[in-house]
């Protein structure tokens, strides 16, 4: 029995560290995961491609849980992930990984239309949670990747507050270092509570790029990374962040005005490239 999906991976509008709501949305760079089942018990193995030394806790544990929650007795099997964007670097690889290792399991066992995408999402979300690669659970990653567009969440209670669909161009810059989320200073954060209400307003009221540009002055600040990035955005765009805990960073507008903006970024060590927002969420394949 094999299932395999693929899941975009995501930009930050709000970073949820500081009060429990996030926003994020899909852009058109994937995480595939494809997952072989058996009949025996002998647990489940992840594989990352390229990545000997990955933790693999996560989409084994995504895994099991469909398998328990949906399949017979007595399975086992393998996941193996391939991805476009590197893990920790604030592009919610984590979140892409569980939702396709979740639609992939569903897949293998022939029950793709046992759960609703939204339920699919909050699984991995639990699994995240369970297996502590999350400060919240990242319900708002999550949703945003599982459903495309953009979405904006309360990870309290892994609740849809909104999702729209937008048609932005979008630009990355990924430096070479990795910045896990579970290690992020959550009380930093929570201390500029009253700068993600504000983000917030914006997001709820469709002011995505205005939202997303405060959220990455906040961030900045409250994680320790160099807001050069933002300044040099603010020349030509309305939208640019730090993504989730970094170190990305992410521009969203029209293509010319990302190319000036590619102009400064790739300047600095690491990669920038061009790329869009995604609409279709997670898909098997
Ligand atoms: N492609 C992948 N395949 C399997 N597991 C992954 C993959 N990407 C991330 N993970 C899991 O998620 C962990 C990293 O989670 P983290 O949330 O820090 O990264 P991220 O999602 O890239 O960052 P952010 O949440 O800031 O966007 C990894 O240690 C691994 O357990
Ligand atoms: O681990 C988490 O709970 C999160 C990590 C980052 O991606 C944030 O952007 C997100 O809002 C929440």
């Amino acid at each position: 029995m094999q299932g395999k999906a693929s899941a975009p991976a995501a930009g930050t509008v709000l970073n949820a560290l500081s009060t429990g709501v996030g926003s994020a949305f899909a852009i058109d760079e994937y995480t595939t995961a494809t997952v072989e089942l058996s009949e025996d018990d002998g647990g489940f193995e992840g594989d990352v491609e390229d990545e000997p030394d990955a933790d693999t806790r996560l989409i084994e544990t995504c895994v099991e849980y469909v398998v328990d929650a949906h399949g017979p007795d007595d399975v086992g099997g393998t996941v193996r992930t391939e991805s476009d964007v590197q893990m920790a670097s604030g592009l919610k690889s984590s979140s892409a990984a569980a939702n396709a290792t979740v639609l992939a399991t569903l897949d293998a066992l022939g029950k793709s239309d046992r759960m609703t995408r939204e339920d699919a999402a909050r699984l991995g979300v639990m699994a995240a949670r369970d297996v502590g690669v999350t400060a919240t659970g990242a319900f708002d990653d999550a949703s945003a990747s599982m459903l495309g567009g953009v979405t904006i969440t309360d990870n309290d209670d892994d609740d849809l507050l909104s999702r729209e669909e937008v048609d932005w161009d979008v630009l990355v810059w990924t430096p070479p270092e990795q910045s896990f989320s579970a290690d992020a200073d959550i009380r930093r954060c929570q201390q500029i509570a009253p700068m993600a209400r504000l983000v917030e307003d914006l997001a709820l009221s469709s002011e995505y790029q205005r939202a997303m540009t405060v959220n990455g002055f906040a961030f900045c600040a409250a994680l320790g990374f160099d807001p050069e990035p933002l300044v040099e955005g603010l020349r030509q765009v309305e939208g640019v962040s730090l993504s989730g805990t970094g170190p990305s960073f992410t521009a969203v507008g029209e293509r010319p005005a990302l190319e000036q903006v590619r102009e400064y970024w790739s300047e600095r060590p690491g990669r920038t490239w061009l790329t869009t927002t995604q609409t279709e969420g997670t898909q098997i394949l």
